[in-house]
């Protein structure tokens, strides 16, 4: 062997390309999940596209999801972040709604992987995922489209950076007592728990009792919606295009007559912020499109 003094050495790091999120599909073809290389992660179960866990880079939970969620196809799941369409709750008087199940199909029904990007912002050596699922008219079963017999579809996309998920809303707190909601203040409200009667909030929310409201927020969806414990921001939202924010916590009763609500006492370690177009319904022509978006930071 011809001893060169000149020949290039082993690089301890290979020049090219910085390294990318992994995405993987798992548990025989029923979720997706992605890791960013710094650590941050999400599943997504295809059911519903249902986002079933958000870790930070040490491996912490941020969703609360409950202990008795099914995660096999039987039933909406408990947690997580679900999506609604084509109703946020009931519609009984409408002649197309009326006749879903509450918050109709979208969550119940199987939606197909359609691919990921990743990328990565330069200079600040930060790499971002996003995964993207689609539901159509025609991918859903035959009961729905008894149910729902129109042409639809829709895509959801998933983005995930060490910082923000978009989208998300449902998060683990330590101690419901000690939370706080502001972005909310003068907003006007449906209170479900009270016959659905309009109300303004005044200052922030605190949650101590059953609670389901429909925001909607004055200074519209780019003014975050901020929670905190103990004063401490644990995260907040940001919406595009959705004017609405659901405030939901089913307190002691509501928790304990759901079969599927883990530990029964778990709604002292959850809110749930929706960010949606829930109040009125969403008007489109004939091949029209809506555009929402919501991003959860951290
Ligand atoms: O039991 P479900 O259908 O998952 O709904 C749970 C709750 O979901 C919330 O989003 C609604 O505001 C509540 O009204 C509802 O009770």
């Amino acid at each position: 062997m011809v001893d060169r003094p000149n020949k290039p050495m082993a690089l301890a790091t290979t020049p090219g390309l910085p390294p990318q999120a992994q995405v993987n599909i798992t548990h025989n073809n029923s979720r997706v999940s992605a890791v960013l290389p710094t650590g941050e992660s999400v599943e997504v179960l295809l059911y519903g596209a249902t986002l079933i866990s958000w870790k930070d880079r040490a491996g912490s939970e941020r969703l609360w999801l409950s202990e008795g969620a099914k995660l096999d196809g039987s039933k909406a799941v408990r947690g997580g972040i679900p999506l609604v369409f084509p109703v946020f709750g009931t519609a009984p008087e409408h002649k197309a709604a009326g006749n879903l199940p509450q918050h109709g199909f979208a969550r119940t029904s199987k939606w197909e992987f359609l691919g990921k990007s990743t990328s990565e912002s330069q200079g600040k050596n930060e790499s971002s995922v996003k995964l993207d699922f689609g539901l159509s008219a025609a991918t859903i079963d035959d009961e729905t489209k008894k149910l729902w017999p129109y042409n639809f579809s829709l895509i959801y996309s998933v983005s995930l950076t060490p910082t923000t998920l978009s989208p998300a809303s449902r998060s683990p707190t330590m101690d419901i007592a000690q939370v706080s909601v502001t972005g909310l203040d003068e907003a006007e409200y449906i209170d479900k728990v009270d016959g659905a009667k309009a109300k303004k909030q005044s200052g922030t929310v605190s949650i101590t009792g059953e609670t389901d409201r429909v925001y909607t927020p004055a200074k519209g969806p780019s003014e975050p919606v901020v929670v905190s414990e103990g004063g401490r921001t644990v995260y907040s939202v940001v919406r595009d295009n959705l004017e609405d924010v659901v405030v939901w916590n089913p307190w002691t009763d509501k928790a304990q007559g759901m079969a599927d609500f883990e530990p029964k006492d778990g709604y002292k370690n959850m809110i749930c912020i929706e960010a949606g177009a829930v109040k009125g319904w969403q008007k489109l022509e004939k091949g029209d499109t809506f555009e929402g978006a919501q991003t959860i930071s951290v």
